[in-house]
């Protein structure tokens, strides 16, 4: 049936002009989220789309069976902090993790700390904690209604009493105690004008690193590091596991180099006074350096420098000058160097990723000798929590069937064995019936693209399997295999094949597959996701209007390109808070950190590489007479910060006009806008599962799927 669209006004009057050339952009008002106009707009949007969401012949059952699975106790490792035990807990369908406390593994447990009581709707969530180093006291950070804004506050973790510190404005912060628990590094940003809850789209610049007492006021708070010449530097605190130093990250945007500055914390004759007298180790953005640890003064570092697939340099603040470094982990010659962690005083824990599988090894921290290999099924190592000054470490496993096995290992024993400390099943799904497999395909260039797939064990290659065809492709992201409850009810109960693209611009092979899908090779990241989908149709999983594509943030910018690029490729889209306005993301909160993966149409050069792919920029002009396109589903939330709703609702405005209005159109163009929601991190439950919900349902609804119990 064909769909009657809401008019969306078109300001003929708005054009802007990019180095000579103009450029239309009639939807620009709805770049102001608190016009009435706007919210004209997207209540209209969602008067049409939710009675067709809700209306989907699969929904009610899809929604009672991904929650019945959803419904299984999760756990994270425990952390060991002071003479206690502390681990997040969800019973199944809380909308929001629980902190645990207690005294010893097997002693019995009780809460710590519990965003649900937080907030009726369970949209408070807890984007961070930290117990400073014996356990004084607990900082944390509550996020509200999934916006990236967070207010500290602290408390005593005997007795949980509230402290009445409270540090508002704090964004993209780290949380830093000093080792004598007299206070801890944060970062804020300046008051700004109007509003600060996440429905704003004021860009996020000159942030400041602060050195908070506690038992003071914010306003009290020590300025110890800014930056006021470049305002889109952010600056990240981490003390030394000696408590010594206070080792500073600085970035610009998302490229993962940083420069490296320190501060001997010992060596300030008054304390914590002003702005930090910090050496600068590093002083340019040339490479990463992750601090790992240090003995005394030979700093160990994860670096990128002359090593796209990571190793570990060390370096002696004595002897700074770069001719002094060493290695102590060379680059691996195939693998990337994921996380590294120093346990047990001596050891490190390396985790190594190899063709996206992760691998955990132990080395000698003094000569970089591996020591051992610990026993990993093929899958992503979810969590781990070690300290060095602890003997024993626990990490989490996870894979597309397992929803999670926390190992314990505790390297004072004779014979260190890591054993399972907790398994969980998920009741009613049988991780028999599955099949992951990993296959390499080629992209248009020719490169060896991973993927892999989970389908029925009796899947029959006739090319009429559904499939849920997901991506991402930016910001050294890689996508590992994850435990996600819709993605196996697709493939037992809507008879689909599963398949996760490891497209280029992510991190699976380290640097150099991130950087070939970056800024003017982009459109490596559209053409390695269009392969994909030419792939399981050639090798007769499925065909063109049995695929289903989704990606979220730059994911949904892949999702919208590469429909725009091949509307006849696809059966179904599922675009969630996509980047869809290439010309103008960085104007918008922290838009601008993401010129490092896109670019900016501030720059001539730069300008022609984002209009050729730009979603609201390549979309068909009414009248439209190609190809239908695929049924759309946009999703976007209020409080999304991160990627401002704009985007989408812009996008929605030129797709329905642009090919709604064509008679051939038969597939639904629809847009969702939820409330009290945002960028995703910290979602409760409940709108997760409602979530999810809508989105397979409308996949089984387009692609007209039936449900086989
Ligand atoms: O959300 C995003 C992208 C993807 C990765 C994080 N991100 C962000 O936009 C994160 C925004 C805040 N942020 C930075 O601007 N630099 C990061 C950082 C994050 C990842 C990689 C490198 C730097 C930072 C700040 C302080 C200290 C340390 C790091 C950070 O968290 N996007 C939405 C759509 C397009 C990209």
């Amino acid at each position: 049936m064909a769909f009657r669209y809401p008019e969306a006004r078109r300001d003929l009057n708005q054009v802007d002009d990019y180095h000579g050339t103009k450029i239309p952009d009639p939807y620009a008002w709805l770049e102001d989220p608190d016009s009435p106009e706007t919210m004209a707009f997207v209540e209209k949007q969602n008067q049409l789309s939710m009675p067709y969401l809700e209306g989907c012949a699969v929904r009610a059952r899809f929604q009672q069976r991904l929650t019945e699975l959803y419904d299984y106790p999760k756990f994270s490792c425990p952390y060991k902090r002071g003479s206690r035990y502390f681990y997040f807990h969800n019973a199944g369908l809380q909308n929001q993790d629980v902190l645990y406390v207690q005294d010893s593994l097997d002693a019995p447990a009780s809460v710590f700390f519990d965003p649900n009581s937080l907030s009726e709707d369970g949209t408070v969530a807890l984007k961070m904690g930290r117990l400073s180093e014996e356990c004084e006291y607990f900082a944390y950070g509550l996020s509200s209604a999934g916006s990236d804004w967070v207010t500290l506050r602290f408390l005593n973790p005997v007795g949980l009493a509230p402290l009445p510190d409270v540090l508002e404005r704090v964004k993209f912060s780290c949380l830093a105690w000093t080792h004598d628990a007299r206070g801890i590094f944060y970062n804020c940003y300046p008051p700004q004008d109007g509003k600060a809850d996440g429905t704003e789209t004021t860009s996020n610049i000159n942030q400041k690193l602060f050195y908070h007492r506690i038992g003071t006021e914010q306003s009290d708070d020590v300025l110890v590091a800014e930056f006021p010449d470049h305002p889109k530097w952010h600056s990240s605190v981490t003390v030394s596991d000696d408590g010594r130093y206070a080792v500073l990250s600085i970035t610009e945007g998302c490229r993962p180099v940083n420069r490296l500055w320190y501060c001997d914390l010992q060596a300030l004759p008054d304390g914590i006074q002003g702005l930090l007298p910090w050496v600068r180790l590093v002083d340019d953005f040339e490479a990463q350096y992750s601090y790992v640890t240090n003995e005394g003064s030979v700093f160990t570092f994860r670096s990128n420098l002359d090593a796209p697939r990571y190793r570990l340099i060390n370096i002696d603040i004595q002897n700074p000058d770069r001719q002094n470094w060493t290695t102590l982990i060379p680059q691996h010659e195939k693998d990337v160097l994921g996380f590294v962690s120093c346990v047990n005083q001596r050891h490190l824990l390396v985790n190594y990723v190899h063709d996206v599988k992760d691998v955990l090894q132990l080395f000698e921290l003094s000569s970089g000798r591996l020591l051992r290999e610990l026993p990993l099924d093929v899958g992503t190592i979810a969590g781990v929590s070690c300290k060095k000054k602890h003997s024993e470490f626990f990490y989490k496993f996870t894979s597309f069937t397992t929803p999670g096995i926390i190992y314990h290992c505790d390297l004072s024993r004779p014979d260190p064995e890591p054993r399972v400390f907790r398994e969980v099943e998920v009741k009613g799904i049988n991780q028999e019936d599955f099949l992951t497999s990993q296959v390499f395909y080629p992209s248009k260039d020719g490169t060896s693209i991973p993927m892999f797939l989970v389908h029925s064990r009796n899947l029959e290659r006739d090319g009429t399997n559904p499939v849920f065809l997901y991506g991402y492709g930016g910001f050294e992201n890689s996508i590992q295999p994850h435990y996600n409850v819709a993605y196996l009810l697709f493939v037992r109960h809507l008879g689909g094949v599963l398949a996760v693209a490891n497209i280029r611009g992510g991190g699976e092979y380290g640097l150099t597959w991130h950087k070939a899908g970056t800024l003017d090779r982009k459109q490596n990241c559209f053409d390695d996701f269009q392969s994909a989908a030419e792939f399981l149709i050639r090798e007769r999983f499925t065909s063109a209007s049995r695929i289903a594509i989704n990606g979220a943030s730059n994911g949904g910018l892949l999702v919208a390109a590469c429909m725009i690029q091949q509307p006849q490729l696809f059966g179904c889209v599922v675009a969630e808070v996509g980047v869809l306005d290439m010309l103008k993301f960085h104007k918008f909160t922290i838009g601008h950190a993401w010129t490092t993966d896109y670019g900016c149409a501030d720059d001539p050069e730069q300008f022609q590489w984002l209009i050729k792919y730009s979603p609201l920029h390549n979309l068909p002009e009414a009248p439209y007479s190609g190809p239908p396109y695929p049924a759309v589903l946009l999703l976007t939330a209020d409080h999304d910060d991160r990627v401002v709703p704009l985007h989408t609702l812009k996008f929605c405005a030129a797709l329905q006009r642009g090919v709604g209005g064509s008679p051939q159109q038969r597939q639904p163009l629809l847009l969702r806008v939820d409330t009290r929601s945002g960028h995703g991190a910290g979602k409760p439950t409940a709108k997760a599962i409602l979530e999810d919900t809508h989105i397979f349902a409308f996949i089984a609804e387009t692609l007209k799927l039936d449900w086989k119990d």
